[in-house]
């Protein structure tokens, strides 16, 4: 076995060579471009607001008051120029006639005899105020955030320059794993088949593969099968040397590369990250179900970020409500709650400690924490807290 490469390098690798294999950019659809980056700078195509928008209800009037009422000015219309005295009624979002010197709010105007009266203010949004036709709006390299998506689309867009979504396919392998009742004589169920494909964010999710039988055959054929329609196959269980650990051999056998082979982290230390000769990428994820996670948050994220365009997914913080130790040479990925407790149930073989986690805290190697140390916390893709 190759030596563990450190976590943080293993990020880092993962996410490069994500980006140097990212789909070439391509105009999509906002539901494609969802969750990429944009491959240009997002530009006004017509002023914004194309035109002075009211901001309020109330009257659009001219001249000095009391103001002769003469009609209303409704959303989606071009108002007539206003004269000199007259008033109309005009709605939020409606466009200001030409001539206008002011608004009065409903709630202030009086009205009297076919007049209106009332404190004017010019309570409209101008032509231009927020963009210029053709002023860029987003450097490239900006997430598609849903936000990005209104601005986009208010701007004029239809579609967005960016990088379309990976296929991604989980295979499950494992003779012991049942799919439905419950655990017992030796057998139990399937707790990563159900998991990992909504940990796989970004991503273009296929149907998951498996449980796929322990031997050689069975896991060569699953994997080509999962990689005819995926980007990226996750594969959870058989990273190690048991009995009846095919992963490597099945890899060796479609001629797949490391890209990294074991990390040095406690827990996830077999996760491996290989890519295939046209260029496709598998994930094994431990078969301890935390571990499986940790595989996830610390090669399969970044890896899908760097595939989108995006940037390596930043770490957040936490500062340790108790002491965390270290594990030796190794980074320690110690399971925290938002106060940063450490959890109960927190061994690689369980979930329940993960279920109620802000994340890991990333005690680094050689080190230890003390209670007060503000750490690196990695969330895991889908959960907020
Ligand atoms: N001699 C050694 N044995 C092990 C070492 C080691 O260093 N030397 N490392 C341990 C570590 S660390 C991990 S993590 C596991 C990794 O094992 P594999 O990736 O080969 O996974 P399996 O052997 O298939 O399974 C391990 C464990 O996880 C359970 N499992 C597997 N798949 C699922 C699933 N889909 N849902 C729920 N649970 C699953 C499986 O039943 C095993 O209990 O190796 C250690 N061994
Ligand atoms: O490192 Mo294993 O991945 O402890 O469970």
């Amino acid at each position: 076995m190759t030596d563990p490469i450190t976590w943080a390098d293993a990020r880092e690798t993962a996410w490069a060579a994500g980006y140097a294999a990212k789909p070439a950019p391509a105009e999509l659809p906002f539901a494609e471009a969802a969750g990429s980056a944009l491959a240009a700078p997002l530009t006004a195509v017509s002023d914004l607001p194309a035109f002075p928008t009211s901001a309020v209800d109330g009257w659009a009037v001219a001249g000095t008051g009391p103001w002769r009422i003469g009609g209303e000015v409704l959303a989606g219309h071009v108002p007539e120029p206003l004269a000199s005295g007259a008033a109309v009624k005009i709605a939020t979002g409606a466009q200001v006639p030409e001539g206008t010197d002011g608004l009065i709010r409903l709630e202030h105007s009086t009205v009297e005899d076919g007049y209106v009266s009332g404190p004017t203010d010019r309570e409209w949004r101008e032509a231009g105020e927020e963009a210029r036709h053709g002023e860029e709006l987003m450097p490239a390299g900006t997430p598609v955030t849903p936000p990005v998506i209104g601005l986009a689309a208010a701007a004029g867009h239809l579609t967005l320059p960016a990088h379309g979504r990976p296929r991604a396919r989980v295979v499950v392998f494992g003779d012991e794993l049942l799919t439905s009742g419950v655990s017992g004589k030796g057998r139990i169920r399937d707790a990563l088949g159900p998991m990992v494909p909504h940990l796989l964010v970004g991503a273009d999710v296929q149907a998951s593969i498996g449980p796929v039988a322990d031997t050689l055959e069975a896991h060569v054929a699953a994997l080509r099968e999962a990689l005819a329609d995926a980007d990226v196959v996750c594969t959870t269980g058989g990273t190690m040397v048991g009995p009846v650990d095919h992963l490597h051999a099945a890899l060796a056998e479609i001629g797949a590369e490391y890209v990294l082979n074991t990390v040095a982290v406690r827990p996830g230390f077999p996760m491996l990250l290989a890519r295939t000769a046209d260029g496709k990428f598998i994930a094994g994820l431990p078969g301890n179900p935390q571990s499986a996670v940790i595989a996830v948050v610390t090669v399969v994220a970044p890896l899908l970020a760097g595939l989108r365009g995006l940037p390596l997914p930043p770490l957040r913080t936490v500062e340790l409500a108790e002491d965390v130790p270290g594990r030796g040479s190794f980074t320690h990925l110690a399971l925290v709650d938002p106060a940063g407790r450490r959890l109960a149930h927190h061994g690689s073989a369980m979930l329940r400690g993960l279920a109620g986690a802000a994340g890991f805290a990333v005690i680094p190697p050689d080190d230890a924490a003390a209670a007060g140390t503000v750490v690196d916390l990695a969330t895991v893709p889908g959960v907020s807290s």
